[in-house]
């Protein structure tokens, strides 16, 4: 398998075209174009070439990529049908849903275990785990050789998480709260903000009414110039 450093960008839309990809082989489609993939991650067919270059060869026809190879060949260089066991700390709204979500499993990604530190909380059942106390995160990730962890706490618990995931072990952290965490070089922080980008929807319509039928007055963002505009 071809070893190669993949920047995160190429890497995020890799993991794009890879979920458009598994919807593809559903519909049966054997092809896909460079001009599809490239609008699944609101890019361009030259960015998406790009992107496939850090991937072996996928014998690309006249007709485009064959689907079922490439979506294979995205899988085993990013190692995405090994399954990677993940926790999560903050089991309250948000967390009980990511926890219950059905879909990570597609990507080989499992949360194997949810801790929480509200007494009320810990003991009660998320489907079929159960939520264990935040105090033993840190051995446990460390025994169970977890990498990746998830926040889900209020934002100003987030970082004596984040700590605690560090000391455990954990080398990826998916952070739902609005802290902004430190960490050592080594460990890659991935923050998930949704007020702000909810404001920016918010936004959008707030300009709408200014000016009827003016969506240019919007400032640019990218997800609401792929939903609102006709990427041909
Ligand atoms: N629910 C959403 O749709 C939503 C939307 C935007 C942002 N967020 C952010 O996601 C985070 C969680 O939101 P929520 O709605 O699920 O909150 P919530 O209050 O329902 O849940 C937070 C959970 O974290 C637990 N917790 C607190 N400190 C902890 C610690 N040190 N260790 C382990 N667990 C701890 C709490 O006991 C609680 O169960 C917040 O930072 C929030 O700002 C949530």
């Amino acid at each position: 398998m071809k070893k190669t450093t993949i920047p995160l960008p190429s890497l995020r839309r890799l993991l794009l075209y890879y979920r458009h990809l598994l919807a593809a082989i559903d519909a049966g489609q054997e092809y896909q174009s460079s001009a599809e993939l490239a609008w699944t991650a609101d890019t361009t067919p030259e960015q998406v070439r790009k992107d496939l270059s850090y991937l072996p060869s996928q014998g690309r026809s006249r007709v485009g990529y064959p689907t079922q190879k490439l979506a294979q060949i995205i899988e085993e260089t990013l190692n995405l049908t090994s399954d990677k066991d993940v926790l999560l700390a903050g089991a309250g709204n948000l967390g009980r849903a990511l926890a219950l979500y059905p879909g990570f499993k597609q990507y080989g990604l499992n949360i194997v275990v949810l801790f929480d530190n509200d007494p009320a909380r810990v003991g009660t059942r998320v489907g079929r785990l159960q939520v264990l106390p935040v105090e033993k995160l840190s051995n446990l990730a460390a025994r169970m050789l977890i990498r990746i962890g998830i926040i889900a706490t209020p934002p100003e618990n987030a970082q004596d998480v984040a700590d605690a995931m560090v000391a455990g072990g954990i080398k990826a952290i998916w952070n739902f709260t609005s802290a902004r965490l430190t960490v050592p070089e080594d460990v890659l922080v991935n923050t998930i903000d949704l007020s702000p980008e909810l404001l920016v929807l918010s936004q959008y319509v707030h300009n709408l009414g200014k000016h009827p039928g003016h969506s240019e007055a919007i400032p640019e963002h990218p997800t609401l110039e792929r939903e609102g505009q006709d990427p041909a």
